[in-house]
């Protein structure tokens, strides 16, 4: 048995020797009654008919702590009873060895506990001391509440049960992800504690049921009330929360609280905006509980079988539930996990909102490419077979995935044609775009994804505004090999650009953020995995900036007359690809020496005084020209 030292707690009157006599047997440990440990004084003042006041209680309390210290050191358990009203003695009871210490709280109505102290031979309490135990009392959140009803043997058992039987880590929210994540956490032979709200007619038995279901889940214990969940788990207490980002994350916090204790992890793997993260990180390390914001990615199926997991915050934390994560990561090809500590407060889900940025351009451009191919008269089945070849050149799962999509049919027709064309978007694109202006990096690409599904949102305008406008026919002069070169070029900018972006927030924020780690763990279990990925995992060894690499000024170089063809094409044929046009907009910007920002800046001073510095004077000194005609 673990090393533990129980405590049976209560007012007086409850049977708390009883049951600690029986469990000792039971479990082979000895037994402490607190009140034999009383000072000379104590027992002086109670025999004089004078209560104990909290000053009295104190040491007497610490004698108890010091007895149970003394048993952690020598690594044995033992069950103290002691009466531990209020949970300012509980908490000096269990100085220094919380993690060691289980609560069983053993509880019936004042009248119950009457009756039961009438009964016993030779025994007296007053109704008002009773009532004053009762007045005193402050209910433990983090005890095995047991009604005092059941037979003392009854209570043992259930004592023994629950206390042998505590969960390694718990999972709160089981929706998508936090359901896979869970078998995936079971498979791996973690022994959990599963909770689901419940709203009586919409929300019932969920982690029960669920537990029904899988297999794999047989030792899982299911609940859906939140104190017996939180008990249900050993501290320091591992939990997990997968629900929405945003409120619900404080709510299901502000709901936990109450039942937590000193040390305890809670680990929030949703996609949290980062400046949240570190907010909550702040408050409840002010509440001794520790908060580690993971992104997640990889899905339903990601999250089952292997996701890449980002933790951010506090590295000793993270150090407590890397065993976990790891165990549930993907694996990358040299079998190591995809689950990297990336840096204090909110930067693991800064990486993964970035992860997200990358994600969207990602998928914006296989969209333009899906339409440039389709306007060259080619079906779903012939875009997919076309796509299906460029996996041995540029292979990526959302390629994969949008072949699989391309040839899905619903009745005669390709599913994909009676899909609404309207995006959704749970706000991580939205962020990373408000990051890339707020440090000012010109990830451009995130910016024109984000804003062709806002785009695409204006379904009913847009349908309007086509009749205003008559695309002339079409008469694109483009091949497949072509769109497969300026897809190329347009995917190593978006790379160059999310990296970009990350490796600003790190030198700003001192993150320290080691980008070819990044890499690694996005070569497997992501959304955004690809030959490419794999590729930067060696690059970002050496430069932090890829746009210097010699290889892939070369490729861009290569690539770059398909991106301006394609990109002419598309306009002049009036086929939006805002993503693909971003790209070599954004070289275009970015390789030249000289920019039209001369303009701009002359025009600031011209209408706001905002001064502008010369290319004649190395100094750096600012002028301002008085333009206006006299
Ligand atoms: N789906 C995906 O591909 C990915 C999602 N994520 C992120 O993971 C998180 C979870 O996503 P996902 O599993 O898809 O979401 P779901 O909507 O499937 O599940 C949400 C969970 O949160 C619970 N919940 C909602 N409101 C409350 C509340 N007020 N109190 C307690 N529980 C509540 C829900 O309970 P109930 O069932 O009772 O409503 C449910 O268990 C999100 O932050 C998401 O952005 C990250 C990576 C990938
Ligand atoms: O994190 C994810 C994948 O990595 C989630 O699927 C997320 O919901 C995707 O973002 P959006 O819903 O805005 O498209």
């Amino acid at each position: 048995m673990k090393t533990k030292i129980i405590f049976i707690i209560g007012v007086s009157g409850v049977g708390k020797s009883t049951v600690a006599n029986l469990l000792s047997k039971k479990l082979q440990v000895p037994f402490f009654d607190g009140d034999d440990f009383h000072h000379e004084k104590n027992i002086k003042k109670m025999a004089s008919g004078t209560p104990l006041n909290d000053a009295d209680r104190y040491d007497w309390l610490q004698s108890l702590n010091e007895l149970a210290i003394k048993h952690v050191k020598a690594k044995t358990s033992c069950i103290i009873v002691c009466s531990a009203l209020k949970q300012a003695y509980r908490d000096i009871l269990s100085h220094q060895i919380e993690k060691y210490s289980e609560w069983v709280f053993l509880h019936g109505s004042f009248d119950q506990i009457k009756k039961r102290l009438d009964n016993r031979k030779n025994h007296f309490m007053s109704s008002e001391l009773l009532k004053s135990q009762f007045d005193t009392l402050e209910e433990p959140t983090n005890a095995i509440k047991i009604n005092v009803e059941k037979s003392p043997e009854h209570i043992v058992e259930i004592i023994k049960n629950l206390s042998n039987n505590k969960s390694e880590f718990g999972l709160f929210g089981l929706g998508v992800m936090g359901k896979s994540l869970s078998r995936n956490l079971a498979n791996n032979g973690v022994k959990l504690s599963l909770f689901n709200r419940h709203i009586a007619g919409k929300e019932e038995n969920i982690a029960l049921n669920f537990k029904k279901e899988f297999p794999e889940l047989a030792t899982a214990l299911p609940f859906d009330d939140i104190a017996a969940f939180v008990n249900s788990i050993q501290q320091p207490r591992k939990i997990m929360l997968m629900v929405n980002a945003g409120k619900t994350i404080d709510l299901v916090i502000e709901n936990l609280l109450p039942y937590l204790t000193k040390g305890d992890i809670l680990i929030d793997g949703g996609n949290s905006n980062y400046n949240k993260t570190k907010e909550r990180h702040d408050y409840l390390k002010s509440k001794n509980i520790y908060f580690i914001g993971a992104g997640v990615s990889g899905g339903e199926e990601g999250a089952l079988r292997g996701p890449s997991i980002m933790p951010g915050g506090n590295e000793e934390t993270y150090k407590k539930i890397q065993p976990f994560l790891e165990k549930i990561a993907a694996k990358d090809e040299n079998k190591l996990p995809c689950c990297s500590y990336i840096g204090p407060e909110g930067s693991g889900h800064f990486v993964k909102m970035v992860h997200n940025g990358i994600e969207y351009a990602e998928m914006q451009l296989l969209a333009e490419v899906f339409t440039l191919l389709k306007n060259l008269g080619k079906n779903p089945d012939e875009i997919a077979a076309i796509l299906e070849s460029w996996k041995a050149i540029e292979n990526s799962y959302l390629l994969e995935i949008t072949i699989d999509i391309l040839r899905k049919k619903d009745g005669e027709d390709w599913l994909i044609h009676k899909i609404m064309d309207k995006a959704g978007n749970k706000g991580t694109g939205n962020w990373t775009t408000i990051a890339t202006a707020q440090l000012g990096i010109p990830s451009t690409m995130v910016a024109s994804s984000l804003f062709a599904r806002y785009i695409s949102f204006f379904k009913e305008e847009r349908i309007t505004v086509s009749t205003y406008f008559n695309t002339n026919d079409l008469s694109l002069n483009l091949n497949s090999e072509e769109i497969l070169k300026a897809y190329q070029f347009a995917r190593i900018i978006n790379h160059y650009q999310g990296f970009k972006l990350i490796k600003e927030a790190s030198n700003r924020n001192n993150w320290n953020i080691n980008l070819s780690e990044l890499a690694r763990i996005w070569t497997n279990g992501c959304i955004i995995r690809s030959d490419l990925m794999t590729s930067l995992v060696t690059t970002f060894k050496t430069v932090d900036n890829i746009l210097h690499e010699p290889e892939i000024i070369e490729k861009l170089q290569a690539l770059k007359p398909f991106i301006k063809k394609v990109v002419t094409e598309g306009i002049v044929n009036e086929v939006a690809v805002p993503t693909l046009t971003d790209a070599i907009s954004f070289l275009n910007s970015f390789s030249k020496a000289t920019s039209s920002a001369n303009i701009i800046q002359a025009q600031r001073d011209y209408f706001g005084a905002h001064t502008y510095q010369r290319t004649d004077d190395t100094s750096g000194k600012f002028y301002h020209t008085h333009w206006a005609k006299n």
